[in-house]
């Protein structure tokens, strides 16, 4: 079963501005220490690494009115905004390498614009132990990594919710969440109200990654366009401990496998952002290499039985 894939841009943002941890910014290097590039030029693909974004320094500030460092977390979120959107109108698959979650917000903006210039449909796939939906009413940090799905769906600071003009920049019936196993208690309220539809670690036990996946990705159409956000964090800590936010009991090295084939299978995934890598608590890059081990997986690679 192979396909091909538009070319793609790989675009660094090596920040940590919304993590609580200091290292994030360190992941579009270990991502390409990795070969994350090499990996996909050497499918097939057509890979251009665009450099690194660059944006304010993190200065490590303890949260004012809820957000800690919001200013800085715009700046970064608007020039991701402004790469992908490049990317996209010029017909490439962007792959962000961050930087921790908050740039979500800048990525998925983008690609719902595009989205709703070109008539596309829009689903998002996001892969994480959390569901990060808090606010600053409620967010026991203040870390906007812990806020991105919350400000694309119109709840947030102004700054974040109207990046792109408009608000909300997407419906929460357009995103899928796989693998959630911590959510804080205010959360769950507002996640509840807001009725996302989230895959947690609880009914993956009891129903399996397969069911769980296909039912993530029921009813995509030729026209809908896939972006996926992987947060590394989504896999067990066991095996992979370079991130800031480790939650035991997350997919293991198979389950994590099969969510990548079965979105590879789609063969609509039009961007992606790999989030949260943290290269200062990894084991000698290992975590690194096992992103870049899925995401060849999410670019098609398969069993010898398969291809
Ligand atoms: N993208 C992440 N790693 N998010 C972790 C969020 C942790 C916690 N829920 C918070 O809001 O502070
Ligand atoms: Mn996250
Ligand atoms: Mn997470």
């Amino acid at each position: 079963m192979s396909r091909s894939f538009p070319p793609v841009s790989l675009i660094g943002a090596p920040t940590d501005i919304g993590a609580g941890h200091r290292g994030a910014r360190m992941g579009p290097d270990a991502l390409r220490i990795a070969g994350l590039g090499e990996a996909l030029a050497a499918r097939g693909i057509d890979v251009i690494d665009r450099g690194d974004l660059s944006g304010p320094d993190n200065p490590w500030l303890p949260p004012t009115d809820g957000y800690r460092h919001l200013d800085e977390v715009v700046a970064w979120n608007r020039a991701l905004m402004d790469a992908v959107g490049a990317e996209l109108r010029a017909g490439r698959l962007p792959i962000v390498l961050g930087g921790d979650h908050c740039l979500g917000v800048g990525s998925i903006t983008a690609v719902a614009r595009h989205c709703r210039d070109t008539g596309k449909k829009l689903r998002v796939l996001w892969l994480d132990a959390h569901a990060d939906f808090n606010t600053s009413d409620v967010t026991p940090s203040g870390n906007v990594h812990g806020m991105p799905v919350a400000c694309l769906c119109g709840l947030g600071p102004d700054a974040l919710v109207r990046l792109g003009g408009s608000a909300p920049a997407m419906r929460p019936d357009e995103i899928r969440q796989i693998g959630i196993r911590s959510v804080d208690p205010e959360e769950k309220r507002l996640v509840k109200d807001y009725g996302l539809d989230i895959y947690d670690m609880r009914y993956i036990d009891e129903v399996g990654m397969k069911r769980a996946m296909e039912e993530a990705l029921e009813d995509l159409d030729d026209d809908t366009h896939l972006h996926v956000s992987f947060d590394v964090d989504f896999l067990d800590p066991s095996i992979a401990p370079g991130v800031g936010t480790t939650v035991p009991g997350g997919p293991n090295y198979r389950e994590a496998q099969l969510v990548m084939e079965m979105i590879a299978d789609t063969g609509r995934m039009g961007s992606l952002d790999i989030v949260e890598l943290n290269p200062a608590l990894d084991n000698h890059n290992g975590t690194a290499e096992l992103a870049v081990d899925l995401v060849e997986s999410l670019f098609g690679k398969s069993t010898l039985m398969r291809d």
